[in-house]
């Protein structure tokens, strides 16, 4: 009986004695740094979500919007839970890592630069930009050259672009930055012939000029 009560002393004393090791290393993980870069990710990630699904209503109305212009794909899930997975193992093995606050900082601008480029193509556009790519001809539709698009062909890309990379380096994320530039990349490299060749379909030689003279606006994809 003593034995036993023993060990069930000696079992609580250990448990006590890791109670403040395990406190004291949640607040580091959690210092200001982590704090400020997460704070920073989720309101990103909010606002970057919600306003795409309150212009989609604004543009297009209530009832031809579904909770698909939220934009949150099973994939995208997948890539951003991984890249908080990188963040925490980083951010408890390698600390210093996360406090290149310049880097942090040029990521910051990067996802306000990328998101007003992809809001300013949306707004430009207006009922022409749907979400999904349009595969018939709708009499609404009409080419836009201008604004935004006079300089880029496909400038929500090019923002969304450099948005999901610029939230990577503001992470101070090293490898999700290099698995987000090749994964966005890929994605647009299949999706640009893709749309462009309904483009073409629907707006015929004007399509063809235009592109001739405005370059696609995501780097080496012509
Ligand atoms: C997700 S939006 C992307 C638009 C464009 N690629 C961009 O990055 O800004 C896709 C829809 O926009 C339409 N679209 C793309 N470029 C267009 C243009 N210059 N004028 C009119 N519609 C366009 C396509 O037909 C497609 O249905």
């Amino acid at each position: 009986m003593s034995l036993t009560r023993h060990a069930c002393d000696d079992v609580e004393t250990q448990i006590l004695s890791l109670i403040p090791c395990s406190s004291a290393t949640i607040s580091e993980i959690f210092n200001f740094t982590a704090c400020r870069q997460l704070l920073q990710m989720l309101f990103a990630i909010i606002f970057f979500h919600c306003s795409e699904y309150v212009l989609a209503v604004v543009i297009h109305g209530k009832n031809s919007v579904s909770l698909g212009s939220l934009l949150i794909s099973r994939n995208y899930l997948l890539a951003m839970i991984c890249s908080l997975i990188e963040y925490f193992i980083e951010i408890y093995f390698f600390p210093d890592l996360k406090e290149h606050w310049s880097v942090s900082n040029v990521g910051l601008a990067m996802v306000f630069v990328g998101e007003i480029i992809r809001k300013l193509a949306i707004i430009t556009a207006g009922k022409s930009f749907t979400h999904l790519i349009r595969r018939y001809h709708e009499d609404h539709h009409v080419l836009v050259t201008h604004g935004v698009y006079k300089f880029v062909r496909h400038p929500s890309y090019s923002g969304f672009f450099i948005w999901s990379v610029g939230t990577q380096i503001m992470l101070c994320n090293p490898l999700s930055t290099l698995a987000f530039a090749l994964v966005v990349w890929r994605f647009f490299q299949q999706r640009i012939p893709y749309e462009e060749f309904f483009l073409r379909q629907f707006f015929g030689s004007d399509y063809e000029e235009y592109a001739r003279r405005t370059s696609s606006g995501i780097p080496f994809i012509k």
